[in-house]
Parts: C-alpha cells; sequence; structure tokens
C-alpha cells in the first residue's frame, strides 16, 4: 500500500516508521516549503529507542502536487484536521481509505458527514513520542492503538490490511466509544494540568485539584450515561485517578501545549463535551469553567 501522511509530526513519523518497516510505501505531506527544503537536506528522520537510533528513508512533497491519494494517514493535531484535509481534497477520490489519529472528538465526525463516499477511519494511541530536534524523533513509550471504521464498524477490512505494521495495533468495532473514553480522561486531567501547570500526579496531592477534577468527571459521567455511551465499568473519577498516577511524572500535551504558547486542543475535547452537553440539555458549569480558563491562558 502507498500511504500519505498529512501531519509529519511525532505521531505521523512514528507511522512513517511503523508503515516503512512493514514494507509500505510512505510519502509525508509537508506543510510548507521551507519544512519540505529542510527534510529534503537528508531526505530522512530518525527514531531513537532505548539508546538505539534508526533512520528511514521516505519521499515528502507539498499538498498541492497531483499524485492520487489512496491511503491517507492524517495526523495533526485535532485543530488543523479540516484546513489539512482540504489542503489534498482535490487528490482525493471515492476508493480513498482515510484514517485520522488525533486526540479529541469533532473533526472525525465532521469528515464523515461531509464525505460520506469515504471510507474513514478513526484511531486512538498511547503511544508516546517527541523531537528533541527537527526529524529527530524519541519514541517515550509504547501504547496501543484502537482503530475502527466511524460510518461502518462491521467493516474491519483496513485493520486486515495494517496487520504486521504495529503489533499492539487492535480493532474496535465500536470506535466512536474508544474515542469518547480517551476525551473523557483528556477532560479530567489535560486542562487541569494546563491551569494548575503541573505534571499528570500533581493534581492527585491537593484537595482543590482533586475536588476539580472529581466535579468534571462527575458532568462527564452524566453527559455520557444521558447518551447511551458506556464508559467505564467504575467511575471516571477511579479511571483518571489510576491514569494520572500511572502517568504521574508526564506532562500533559495540553500543559506542554501552553507552556510552548502553542495552540491548545481544548476546543476538540472540553470544547466538543461541553457542545454535546448543550445539545442535550445538560450543564456543565466545571467544564465549562476549565474551558473558558484554557481559551484565555492560550489566547484562542
Ligand atoms: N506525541 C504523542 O506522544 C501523542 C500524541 N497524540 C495525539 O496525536 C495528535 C498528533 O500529535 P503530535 O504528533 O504530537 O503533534 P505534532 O505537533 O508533533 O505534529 C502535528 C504535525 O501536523 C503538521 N500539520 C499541521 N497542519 C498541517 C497541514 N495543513 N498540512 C500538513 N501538515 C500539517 C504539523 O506541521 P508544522 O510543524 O509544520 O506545523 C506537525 O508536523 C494530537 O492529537 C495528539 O494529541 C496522542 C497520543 C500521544
Ligand atoms: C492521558 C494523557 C493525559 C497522558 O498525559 C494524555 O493523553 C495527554 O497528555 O494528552
Amino acid at each position: 500500500m502507498h500511504w500519505h501522511i498529512l501531519g509529519a509530526g511525532a505521531i505521523g513519523l512514528l507511522w512513517a516508521a511503523k508503515l516503512r518497516t512493514a514494507g509500505h510505501q510512505v510519502t509525508l505531506i509537508l506543510r510548507t516549503q521551507d519544512k519540505l527544503s529542510q527534510y529534503n537536506e537528508t531526505g530522512r528522520f530518525s527514531i531513537t529507542h532505548d539508546d538505539t537510533i534508526q533512520w528511514f528513508d521516505t519521499q515528502a512533497q507539498l499538498a498541492d502536487c497531483d499524485d492520487p491519494i489512496d491511503y491517507l494517514l492524517i495526523t495533526t493535531k485535532s485543530f488543523a484536521v479540516a484546513d489539512a484535509f482540504a489542503s489534498v481534497k482535490q487528490r482525493i477520490s471515492a476508493g480513498t481509505k482515510v484514517l485520522l489519529l488525533h486526540n479529541g472528538m469533532g473533526p472525525q465526525q465532521q469528515l464523515r458527514d461531509e464525505h460520506p463516499e469515504l471510507e474513514i477511519w478513526a484511531g486512538s494511541t498511547t503511544d508516546g513520542a517527541y523531537f528533541d530536534q527537527p526529524f529527530s524523533l524519541i519514541r517515550a513509550g509504547i501504547g496501543e492503538t484502537h482503530i475502527g471504521r466511524l460510518s461502518d464498524s462491521d467493516n474491519d477490512c483496513l485493520f486486515q490490511e495494517l496487520q504486521g505494521v504495529d503489533h499492539q495495533l487492535r480493532y474496535a468495532a465500536d470506535i466512536e466509544t474508544v474515542l469518547w473514553r480517551k476525551l473523557a480522561i483528556n477532560c479530567a486531567i489535560n486542562p487541569l494540568t494546563a491551569l494548575f501547570n503541573c505534571r499528570n500526579g500533581e493534581l492527585l496531592k491537593y484537595d482543590d485539584r482533586r475536588a476539580a477534577m472529581a466535579q468534571i468527571c462527575k458532568e462527564v459521567d452524566e453527559v455520557t450515561s444521558a447518551l447511551g455511551i458506556s464508559l467505564f465499568d467504575r467511575k471516571l473519577m477511579e479511571e483518571a485517578w489510576d491514569v494520572a498516577e500511572l502517568t504521574g511524572n508526564n506532562h500533559s500535551s495540553m500543559q506542554q501545549d501552553v507552556c510552548h504558547n502553542r495552540p491548545t486542543e481544548i476546543e476538540t475535547i472540553t470544547g466538543y463535551l461541553c457542545r454535546i452537553a448543550d445539545q442535550a440539555g445538560i450543564a456543565t458549569p466545571a467544564n465549562r469553567l476549565v474551558l473558558e480558563a484554557v481559551r484565555g491562558l492560550s489566547g484562542e
């Protein structure tokens, strides 16, 4: 298969490496001519894991090339999906398979609704990776990735085609629920770590932070139960507590985005939850408060 990767950041390059290793052809679609020129100085990127470095030669191009796209992996941040997809739309045909792998919800459903002719897949991952230099990736942790088809949940063809690419890849017959579970955890942890400017584990150490987290979780539980979504076998607060403890030393992605003055994914995490709650007529004051506060922090 020939995969085009739109969003050649940490997760995009991690997947480029997985696909190349499994023998697939990969083309990176970069956003600017400057970035393309910088990449083409070597035409390769590296991944370091456990002190071992591996290099991957991969072709790269801009969105306005005209070769058709058969398999498209979108790994931008959630807020960039719509613009990124629009930039390659002319290269997409009815047979194109699209896999979106990002945190948050909304962009996946929007793409599915606007393009019923496409086979749209979505995924959620607990992999971890970051850059120490441009195109030099550090693999921080090996996680699981769940993917499933958004429009037709019985079809697992793309998953079958991706067998062998990642041993930690799992098929999700109900990918919407998987996305909701990740969203719920992100609602519980990300905004508060950004607002308190703390590591995930430091949310559990203070009464006020724990109380805020509990209130956020209670509201998310109310919204998801009203929608008939089964999150976890126990209350979200208990699940989120364990995740915050397990990832105690980590800085959440939102805390890092705020610290580095980058746009955050708040609109597709807490923002999405609040929009769905409004449609269902459910009040979510704690989530709305942190939504406004993070918008204020990041100047959004
Ligand atoms: N990194 C991680 O460990 C994990 C990340 N995730 C999630 O995965 C998603 C991706 O995260 P991550 O890889 O870290 O993010 P990065 O910021 O590293 O990568 C995003 C990439 O998308 C590119 N991009 C943005 N807009 C466009 C466009 N219009 N055309 C082409 N490329 C574009 C950016 O390019 P440019 O640099 O030029 O702006 C950047 O290279 C997020 O939703 C994140 O929350 C989930 C689990 C773990
Ligand atoms: C689970 C958590 C909170 C881990 O840091 C995460 O997904 C993120 O930082 O975005």
